[in-house]
């Protein structure tokens, strides 16, 4: 059983956030968490991350409720991904990197051959290994994502949280990026904007609109004119002969 949450809730000052939400994710399946602006993603993300406690329903770990788990063994499997992660200390890409090991040390250190080895394999995934020593504040917005996606494939996890991981990448890294976390034998959660991508890279997505679900299914099943209309308020044609593209249309001047 993988990361799971059941009918959560979360009341955050005041406001219904999540509301009655479940996610079952199958093991090693890439889900895309779709919605507007303020429909409740990041705080999903944050409650299965176990950042925050919902206020009603469960989050579970293998069948263990997450707030009963040690920060550090929930750490060891699943990884997160968040928006806006930044430092004000001058650390370099491989020192960023290294810190998706700390759940994996031990009282007496830990293997230091394996860190060093998951930590090159995640630079070398991401395409940042001639940037090991460059300094955190010398990255571009587009490198320092990816310098948070190698630190995340660092922590090996088995179940992968991104929030909005392609919004400071070029298409090619965009690309690239849904390729990797597709190709992981894990499971992935992405919260995500670009409906094009959820739909050629994700095995299932799921639909928010405040606080709510109000859809799931593949992709072809859930992203529909109709959907796309009452969700997101564009016009759009959705063509499916050819892998699924989505065309929005204009919206109209008053
Ligand atoms: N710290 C907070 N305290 C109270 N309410 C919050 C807090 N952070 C966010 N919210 C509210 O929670 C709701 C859901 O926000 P959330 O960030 O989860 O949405 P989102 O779908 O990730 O949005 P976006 O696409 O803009 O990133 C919004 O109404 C937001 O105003």
């Amino acid at each position: 059983m993988t990361l799971h949450a059941d009918r959560v809730t979360w009341n955050r000052s005041g406001n219904l956030v999540v509301d009655g939400v479940s996610v079952h994710p199958v093991q090693g399946e890439t889900i895309g968490l779709l919605g507007p602006n303020g429909s409740g993603k990041s705080s999903l993300i944050r409650l299965l991350a176990g950042f925050a406690k919902p206020t009603s329903g469960d989050v579970g770990l293998d069948g263990q409720d997450l707030s009963t788990l040690r920060r550090r063994d929930i750490a060891r499997a699943v990884a997160v991904v968040s928006q806006h992660a930044d430092t004000d200390v001058d650390v370099s890409v491989a020192e960023v990197v290294r810190l998706g090991r700390i759940p994996h040390r031990g009282a007496f250190g830990g293997d230091r051959t394996a860190d060093d080895r998951a930590v090159a394999a995640a630079l070398e995934h991401t395409g940042l290994t001639d940037k090991t020593d460059r300094l955190w504040h010398q990255l571009s917005g587009g490198e320092r994502q990816r310098v948070q996606i190698a630190r995340a494939l660092a922590q090996e996890p088995r179940e992968l949280l991104l929030d909005e991981p392609t919004n400071h990448l070029d298409t090619h890294h965009q690309l690239e990026l849904m390729t990797l976390v597709t190709r992981l034998p894990i499971t992935s959660i992405v919260a995500i904007h670009d409906l094009n991508l959820a739909a050629m890279f994700c095995d299932r997505v799921m639909v928010m609109r405040q606080g709510r679900l109000v859809a799931a299914g593949t992709p072809r099943e859930v992203l529909t004119p109709e959907l796309i209309a009452d969700v997101y308020r564009v016009r759009a044609e959705v063509r499916g002969d050819d892998g699924l593209t989505i065309r929005f249309l204009p919206i109209d001047a008053d």
